[in-house]
């Protein structure tokens, strides 16, 4: 390991090794991304069915061997079946999306990767199986026009930028607060039709604008990488809604409890927002498998309540387009 790869002035003592690690991995891996090269390159699929990139499983191999050296236990990833037991004197289990928004590799848009830090139980299924309030740490590295980190250690979120010309990730912020107002959704609206009726009406009310129930005009934005959508809404606002839809295998959304909802829901709440399954906490639930999908929302604390509360109308109300709806003006 470098010497010194991230600032741990604010770092607790217990966590500096596993920081150290992923800023390691996390500088190496933002310059082999600007390098570029057939990094989008399709590769096979992984356990969940999901098609894998070289860049996929070129990130999940850095972030392993990383944390191999820094005397972790356990290790659980997007890209593998099981957890693997890194060190079995090791402390610390780390959930992890290696490469985040790996639809994006080939358009040079953002992408990232996502951690989430439970503390070490004897098994593998005692350490990730559990109420995501358990995380004790849970951040992202974003791979953008700048290299950035947001992590929490339960503590308010610390902001770190990556000084390309040192490849430490710098203290850029100590206690990240989220703005609550601002008028920006992001949801991939190309799923309308799928939709239940409950999201329709909200993503409807905000569509109608200045004209309808909200009385207010509204931005959207999809980029279609949790980590930029995240890092967004964590410095300027707004709401994102992945949520479960009528298709075949999304009855339970697409992102991911245990490696991309749990740790960003830790961020947003830690940051001053909220982060819900469209109705309850996530943090909240328990993990159940290692893969398993949740509907997600996040974002300003209004917006995720109110999205909450459009589950509560009376279905005529919900179904009546630009309907009264008199308790959801702006
Ligand atoms: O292509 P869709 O359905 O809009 O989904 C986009 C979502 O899928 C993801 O890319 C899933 O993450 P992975 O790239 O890690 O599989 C999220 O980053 C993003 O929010
Ligand atoms: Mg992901
Ligand atoms: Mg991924």
């Amino acid at each position: 390991m470098t010497a010194m790869s991230i600032d741990t002035t604010q770092i607790p003592g217990e966590f500096r090794p596993v920081m150290q690690a992923l800023a390691e991995a996390g500088a190496k891996l933002s310059v082999l991304i600007r390098r570029g090269g057939e990094l989008g390159r399709p590769v096979g699929t992984n356990s969940d069915g999901d098609g894998q990139k070289a860049l996929d499983v070129l990130a999940d191999d850095l972030f392993r061997s990383a944390l191999g050296r820094a005397g972790l236990r356990w290790f659980a990833s997007e890209e593998q079946d099981s957890a693997i037991e890194l060190n079995p004197s090791g402390r610390l289990a780390i959930a992890i999306d290696p490469l985040d928004g790996s639809s994006n590799i080939d358009t040079n848009v953002s992408i990232g990767t996502i951690f989430s830090i439970y503390p070490d139980e004897a098994t593998s299924e005692a350490s990730f199986l559990r109420p995501m309030r358990q995380q004790i740490a849970a951040g992202y590295i974003i791979y953008g026009p700048r290299c950035a980190m947001m992590v929490t250690f339960g503590d308010g979120v610390q902001h770190y930028a990556l000084d390309p010309d040192t490849g430490v990730f710098r203290l850029v912020e100590t206690r990240l607060v989220m703005p609550d107002c601002s008028f920006e959704f992001a949801i991939n609206a190309s799923n309308y039709r799928h939709w239940s009726r409950p999201i329709r009406a909200y993503i409807d009310d905000c569509l109608a604008g200045l004209d309808g129930p909200r009385e207010t005009n509204f931005n959207m934005r999809w980029i279609a990488s949790l980590v930029a959508e995240a890092h967004r809404i964590l410095i300027r606002g707004g709401v994102f809604l992945y949520p479960s839809d009528a298709r075949k295998g999304y009855e339970r959304g697409r992102l991911r409890m245990l490696y991309e909802c749990g740790p960003i829901a830790f961020l947003i709440e830690q940051a001053g927002g909220q982060a819900s399954d469209a109705c309850e906490p996530i943090l909240m639930q328990t993990v159940g498998t290692l893969h398993q999908r949740t509907p997600f929302v996040f974002g300003s604390t209004e917006k995720v309540a109110r999205i909450a509360a459009y589950h509560d109308l009376p279905d005529t109300e919900v179904s009546a387009l630009f309907g009264n709806r008199g308790l959801f003006r702006a």
